[in-house]
């Protein structure tokens, strides 16, 4: 698992080591420099591993006016005594005093734009870090670069830090410090990998972290095992109302991700053709209980009384997974979803919200969080990266990334049927959008290639049988 958090609480956790910052020099009063030259040690450490062998290589260092620059000019010390040449470009003529002397002192020179297109091994970005604006690089900057392997400083500079929004440098390599912030989990592209250094901070003091990163390992451990003692009732009857006349196939994509997830028992109380169910025989068209409910897949223009009748009481029964055409505002309000998850992609969100999709797009997590608040209900945004928020929790959950050979009509709705099938075993709402859109992103790694999702679901198991035998 990889948490993230916001740039208050690194400050927050920063200052409880160091003190709260001079609000006109920006100087802590315990600020001796130790975070900055642990933080630079490790920079440094990244650094001589990319580079290997290091000794007789040039590194440019990019310095801004801030701390981020104080970082990368002393790397830029360390790395002078591997025998690395070094020259630091000054953004604005200037640099973290007691970092520029430690870098000149070790031999290390300073050069203008113009002297950042020599040629060099790897380029060092400590423009900005936590403290950027977001904002596109200077471009006589960004042509200096070029091809040349970039490791940011904390952050690409011009990406903020909070923000699921793309801008500023690309870099092939991040290394972080204290914690990961937003950007390092939302922005994979921008950011390349990350690597955490540690500096000493504390940050489960501040609070829960804003983002958690799931990785295979986690949904392993998470996974509803059933053990000797269960029975299929046990194991959760799912109750599935998907598909129409314009959309058959939604109910047939619904039951293969519920049957592959592992539903104890699914009962088909749509009014899709019952011809499909010749290729599920497990699944019963009898009425009955049921722990959990999927409705509103390719239901198209469902007639609004029906609908709304079915919903509310379903909501009243059972934990339901509510998805596509079931996610309209006039359909949902007024209902009990404390216990519910609404499956909505970034368009189905943004009508639930009343914005435009553009806004869902740019800050995904902000929206998920929303509309967890707006409707009482755990949500889960599907798309390339996917957020789960929980009404009244500032954590949002962010499952495994999968490829995007997923991105296809029916995805979304044999994710529904899994998550349906892992509400129905008893978990939260918040677990089963997790581990249901995890399962689906880890199959699609495990097999892909553009494969229908129908067939992507029968994989289900087989991704889910390796995941558990490492447990
Ligand atoms: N604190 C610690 O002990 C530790 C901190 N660490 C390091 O410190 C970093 C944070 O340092 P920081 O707070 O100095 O901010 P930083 O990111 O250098 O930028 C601020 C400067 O940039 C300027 N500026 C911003 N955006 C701009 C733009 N688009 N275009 C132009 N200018 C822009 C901004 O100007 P202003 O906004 O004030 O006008 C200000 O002058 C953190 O990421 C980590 O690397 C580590 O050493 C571990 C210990
Ligand atoms: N870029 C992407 N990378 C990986 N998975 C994606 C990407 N975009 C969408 N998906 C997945 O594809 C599915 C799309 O769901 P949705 O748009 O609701 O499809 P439908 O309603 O047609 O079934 C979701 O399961 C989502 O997780």
């Amino acid at each position: 698992m990889k948490t993230a958090w916001t740039v208050d609480q690194i400050r927050r956790a920063e200052a409880t080591i160091m003190g709260e910052p001079d609000p006109q020099t920006g100087v802590a009063p315990g600020d001796d420099g130790t975070l900055m030259r642990r933080a630079a040690a490790g920079l440094a450490a990244a650094v001589l591993r990319e580079l290997r062998p290091a000794s007789g290589r040039t590194v440019h260092l990019l310095v801004g006016p801030g701390n981020n620059g104080g970082d990368a000019l002393w790397a830029g010390a360390f790395l002078r005594r591997c025998n690395v040449r070094v020259r630091a470009h000054l953004l604005t003529g200037r640099g973290h005093e007691a970092g520029l002397a430690a870098l000149l002192r070790a031999g290390g020179t300073v050069t203008d734009v113009e002297g950042l297109h020599q040629p060099c091994d790897l380029v060092i970005d400590g423009l900005f870090g936590i403290g950027g604006r977001a904002g596109e690089p200077d471009r006589a900057i960004a042509e200096a670069i070029g091809d040349t392997p970039v490791v940011a400083v904390d952050v690409p500079s011009g990406l903020a830090s909070d923000s699921c929004a793309p801008s500023g440098l690309r870099a092939d390599l991040t290394v972080t410090f204290g914690g990961h912030k937003i950007a390092h989990l939302t922005q994979p592209d921008r950011c390349g990998p990350t690597e955490l250094v540690e500096i000493g901070l504390d940050l489960d003091a501040t609070g829960p972290p804003a983002l958690r990163q799931w990785e295979a390992a986690d949904v392993a451990a998470a996974w509803p095992v059933p053990t000797r003692h269960d029975h299929k009732y046990t194991r959760g009857v799912v109750g599935i109302d998907a598909g129409s006349a314009a959309y058959p196939g939604a109910a047939r994509l619904a039951l293969a991700g519920a049957l592959n997830t592992g539903a104890g028992m699914i009962r088909h109380l749509g009014d899709a053709d019952v011809s499909l169910l010749a290729e599920f025989p497990s699944v019963v068209l009898a009425e009955g209980r049921c722990q959990a409910f999927l409705a509103g897949s390719g239901w198209g223009d469902r007639d609004t009384r029906a609908a709304r009748a079915r919903l509310t009481e379903w909501t009243d029964t059972a934990p339901c997974v509510l998805d596509a055409d079931a996610l309209r505002p006039d359909l949902l309000d007024g209902l009990d979803l404390s216990d519910s998850l609404l499956t909505p992609h970034a368009g189905e969100l943004a009508r639930m919200l009343g914005v435009e999709r553009s806004e869902v797009e740019a800050e995904p997590m902000d929206a998920a969080r929303r509309a967890a608040d707006r409707f009482g209900a755990t949500i889960l945004l599907k798309g390339g990266l996917q957020y789960v928020a929980t009404p009244g929790e500032t954590t949002v959950q962010m499952p495994v990334p999968g490829p995007a050979w997923t991105a296809r009509a029916g995805s979304g709705d044999t994710l529904a049927g899994a998550c349906a099938a892992l509400l129905a075993t008893g978990v939260d709402a918040t677990l089963a959008a997790v581990l249901g859109a995890s399962l689906q992103a880890l199959t699609a790694a495990d097999h892909p290639g553009p494969r229908p999702p129908e067939r992507l679901a029968e994989r289900f198991p087989d991704t889910l049988a390796a995941l558990l035998a490492e447990r």
